[in-house]
């Protein structure tokens, strides 16, 4: 989502509305679908093209397989120091490998003190009804508390799946768990599989998020053992974000979470009407979903569905920045209500930012600085604190007067339906 407003704008991006792209990354034109990855493919003539040499970071010279654009190879590299041994194996082209190798998260150890180490007794790992293992809360969690930061085992390139045939990345990926250090290759094969098949594939496909790993905003596939543990729910308590300086995934609660309670993120877009959303994670993830909020009476199902749906509706208007909008702050506010009814704490920072917006677009300065305020402490567990809608929303708190919505309508339309200064 986009909010904007001639060269000014704030993006809010799907990870900002707060789900893991973790089965959205199948519904990519171009990419193979569950069925095609269930299929164990009988073609093997992985065409080693170039003899690179062993280069630090990595371990083991790189294997490479052409691709069909013939453009650049696929290599695999895999490094077995990375994050304090605990390893790393990265399919892309030698490329987007160069610009990894410079990466903080390759150059300075400094860079993930913290990662992969977590506080003590704060979850453990069970056996669920209906939904394998799933991470539970061994005591009480408040919002904003650190649940974990870890860094991916498997990285993936996904220009991969239009370059080359299924057998050829299935080659790299399993070679690439096969190098890791014993104690991660067993971690990543203890992972959940979905749809059968190959099973190093079946476990990206089951578990995989899709990210911007490098700067150069080249999309990723990760899997990250620890975090693969977590199950879905519609009404979700924790969100992460990835830094991809450090190659950290950090997961945070987004709202207090009770002792027993079960960690749930949520895998698709929170928007969906019931329906589809048992729709969307049946086809694309594989499952038919058993989250409290799926298993309500339908009396409860019928009006949370009519809420979600003023909801996109306010969403979709007030990110409308036409001078014909009819977006004020009434609804910026009922959209705050009625996001906090659904239980999606998740969506409520993109909430408290249109609020912002709508009162610092009429010159409210005390209400633009609150909602600005609010989003930001939500917006840090979305996105992470060097995000740049977070800055942006940084200046708005800081100084309203000087951030570009300031009576903004009221500048750019004169006589207009957007002046509305009071
Ligand atoms: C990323 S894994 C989550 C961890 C997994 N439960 C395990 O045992 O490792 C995703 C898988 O968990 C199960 N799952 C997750 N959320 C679920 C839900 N709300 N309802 C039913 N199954 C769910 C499905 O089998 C899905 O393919």
């Amino acid at each position: 989502m986009q909010l904007g407003v001639g060269s000014c704008s704030i993006s809010l991006l799907s990870e900002f509305l707060g789900f893991s792209p973790i089965c959205d990354w199948r519904e990519q034109p171009g990419l193979d679908l569950p069925t095609t990855l269930r299929i164990e493919s009988t073609h093997r003539h992985h065409r080693v093209v170039q003899e690179l040499e062993i280069t630090p970071p990595w371990s083991y010279k790189p294997d490479c397989v052409e691709s069909s654009n013939d453009i650049e190879p696929f290599c695999l590299y895999t490094s077995l120091t990375f994050a304090d041994s605990r390893g790393v194996s990265v399919i892309t082209t030698p490329t987007a490998a160069k610009s990894i190798e410079e990466m903080a998260a390759f150059t300075n150890k400094e860079a993930l003190r913290g990662a992969n180490t977590e506080p003590p007794f704060i979850y453990e790992a069970r056996a669920r009804p209906g939904r394998g293992i799933g991470l539970i809360a061994n005591t009480r969690i408040y919002r904003g508390d650190r649940i974990f930061s870890h860094t991916p085992v498997l990285v993936i390139n996904t220009k991969i799946y239009k370059a080359m045939p299924n057998s050829d990345r299935e080659f790299l990926q399993k070679r690439g768990v096969a190098r890791l250090p014993q104690k991660t290759r067993e971690a990543y094969l203890a992972l959940h599989g979905q749809f059968g098949g190959d099973l190093v594939n079946d476990i990206i496909a089951t578990n995989a998020f899709r990210t911007e790993l490098s700067s150069d905003g080249k999309d990723y596939l990760i899997v990250v053992p620890e975090t693969a543990r977590l199950n879905h729910a519609c009404r979700p308590n924790v969100v992460s974000f990835l830094d991809p300086d450090t190659w950290t995934q950090h997961f945070h609660a987004i709202r207090d979470i009770d002792p027993n309670e079960e960690f749930y993120m949520q895998y698709i877009n929170p928007l969906l009407v019931r329906q589809k959303r048992l729709d969307f994670l049946y086809s694309n993830c594989g499952f038919n979903c058993t989250c409290p909020r799926c298993n309500q009476p339908r009396f409860y199902t019928d009006i949370s569905d009519s809420r979600l749906v003023v909801i996109s509706d306010l969403f979709d208007r007030l990110s409308d920045q036409s001078v014909n909008r009819t977006a004020t702050i009434d609804d910026a506010e009922l959209l705050i209500s009625l996001v906090k009814q659904e239980g999606l704490e998740n969506i409520l920072a993109n909430a408290y930012l249109h609020a912002a917006l709508e009162c610092s677009f009429i010159g409210q300065k005390e209400k633009t600085k609150m909602y600005a305020a609010l989003s930001i402490e939500l917006a840090i567990l979305l996105a992470g604190p060097k995000d740049e809608d977070v800055m942006t929303m940084q200046s708005l708190w800081d100084s309203p007067e000087e951030h570009w919505s300031w009576l903004y309508f009221a500048n750019e339309t004169v006589g207009g339906k957007m002046s509305t200064t009071t």
